[in-house]
């Protein structure tokens, strides 16, 4: 990548991002620039999340192993190659008999059967049932031939000669060689007990549909059929990257001026919650030759990316000075204000060769977390496959404090605690306030020309801690 540059390639092709009238890869902030197109004006919230999102398609689909599976979406349908069960078996322990040789059966008068063998769950294959035999039987053994019914052991003295059993003892030839007899309390229908070849899935049939989320029964599902891995799309590999030659790493004693880095863990972190992979590439300073060569290192293992700080109006915005300039193979990114508080200064587009989508989110860290929320996280999901906002439910609640003031223009996000249909603010509106963030668990939105709200008004509150379904 090389800097500078007059005019931004955004600048350059303004005309094309926006309101969503051109589709593919190409399309959205990757092409534009508000400033140029709308003079100085601020973009609303939809409209760079709906630029955004034009702009990312799902991954390519990859096989995968069951476990790495997970969260993620299929890209097969999932034929059953063998049925499930694959043989009928018991759904007890007990004995495996005839059906008229325990008919009338009861503790007064029971079947008296003879116990011709045993069988046990991955055993090999069991003695047959002869008229007035019985078999032992474990949970899962396959039913043997002759069989029609499994009587579970409490429904029968267990060979032993006394009351009804609890349990089937654990030693099983009898003395004489044999394996002794059985009473049997009760009659027993055919099919009692037995879990049948098929009877769960059958050969043929489709297990999963293409598109199907992959969570914990999904995964055992495709386990019990046989499949080792899947074709689904995989988690997007995700470059975290602050900037600022203020920070310093959580850990290292801070000289005077320095602040440690939190942007680029709680980014990874949210990467992480998204169902993302991150990879948290630390702080660089405000040297922009520095930080593109830092991108150019992290990009051949990158789906995207995702930078903090620097895009704002200083001298020394770093990420601006980087990749306001770029053209050709390297991509492009545009750089834009948004009606919204916090989160004003951001930037997006397409980095590489590959196009990598690149976000540039401003360094306070409530406005870079407020920012992963609205526009990554929706994105990442897109990469994914997945529906891009339906895991974070916005619900009504009703404030339980006042609001002195919101900005007229600008879309609110002031933090909060929710419960019970209530929510209350917790600290004020400033960006830089991760305590009270950190008291959070939803967001409190404010509309652009809500400028004060009296405690005991309904608000629109986003839930962050994901209590709405995934996909
Ligand atoms: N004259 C103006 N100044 C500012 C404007 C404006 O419109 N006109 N916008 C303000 C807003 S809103 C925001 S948001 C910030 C965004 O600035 P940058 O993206 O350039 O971020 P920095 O200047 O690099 O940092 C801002 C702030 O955050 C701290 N920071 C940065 N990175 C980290 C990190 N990794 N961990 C913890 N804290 C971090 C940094 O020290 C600064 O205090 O610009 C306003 N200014
Ligand atoms: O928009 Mo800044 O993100 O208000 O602090």
């Amino acid at each position: 990548m090389s800097g500078g540059g007059e005019r931004t390639a955004g600048e350059k092709t303004a005309a094309k991002s926006t309101t969503g009238q051109e589709s593919g890869q190409e399309s959205g902030p990757e092409a534009g620039s508000g400033q140029q197109a709308g003079g100085d004006r601020l973009w609303s919230v939809d409209e760079h999340l709906a630029d955004v999102l034009a702009a990312v398609r799902p991954l390519a689909p990859l096989e995968l192993q069951l476990l790495d599976a997970q969260g993620c979406v299929l890209t097969e349908d999932v034929t059953v190659p063998a049925a499930l069960p694959p043989f009928d078996n018991s759904s007890m322990d007990g004995y495996a008999v005839r059906v008229a040789d325990v008919k009338g059966a009861s503790e007064e008068f029971p079947a008296v059967l003879t116990v011709v063998g045993e069988a046990a769950a991955g055993a090999g294959a069991p003695p047959a049932v002869g008229p007035g035999e019985a078999v032992r039987i474990m949970t899962g053994a396959p039913l043997p031939p002759g069989a029609e019914a499994v009587v579970p052991v409490e429904w029968t003295d267990g060979g032993t000669g006394g009351g009804p059993a609890t349990a089937m003892t654990p030693a099983t030839p009898a003395p004489d060689g044999g394996f002794g007899e059985v009473r049997v309390h009760r009659p027993a229908a055919a099919g009692a007990h037995v879990r049948t070849r098929g009877s769960d899935v059958r050969a043929g049939e489709i297990a999963l549909t293409a598109g199907t989320v992959l969570g914990p029964p999904q995964i055992g599902l495709l386990a019990a059929i046989g499949r080792a891995t899947v074709a689904v799309r995989p988690r997007p590999r995700v470059v975290v990257l602050s900037t600022g030659s203020e920070l310093v790493p959580p850990g290292e004693t801070l000289a005077d001026g320095q602040i440690h880095d939190s942007n680029s863990y709680v980014l990874a972190a949210c990467v992480r919650d998204a169902g993302a992979i991150p990879y948290r590439a630390g702080a660089v300073g405000d040297d922009p030759d520095v930080l593109r060569a830092a991108l150019e290192d992290q990009l051949v293992r990158a789906d995207a990316v995702v930078t903090s700080g620097g895009v704002s109006v200083g001298a020394y915005d770093v990420v601006k000075e980087a990749l306001s300039g770029l053209s050709g193979e390297e991509g492009s990114v545009a750089f834009r204000r948004l009606a919204m508080q916090p989160g004003k200064p951001q930037g997006f587009g397409k980095v590489g060769p590959d196009r990598v989508p690149l976000f540039a989110l401003p360094g306070n860290p409530v406005s870079a977390y407020v920012s992963f929320e609205l526009f990554v996280r929706p994105a990442l999901r897109a990469l994914m496959g997945l529906r891009p906002s339906s895991d974070r439910a916005t619900v009504r609640a009703v404030l339980e404090r006042d609001i002195a003031s919101s900005p007229r223009g600008r879309r609110q996000y002031l933090r909060g605690r929710y419960a019970d249909g209530r929510v209350t603010p917790t600290g004020g509106a400033g960006s830089h306030l991760v305590k009270a963030l950190a008291d959070a668990d939803a967001l409190i939105v404010l509309p652009e020309d809500t400028t004060s709200v009296a405690a005991g008004t309904e608000v629109d509150v986003v839930l962050l801690d994901g209590r709405a379904p995934l996909d």
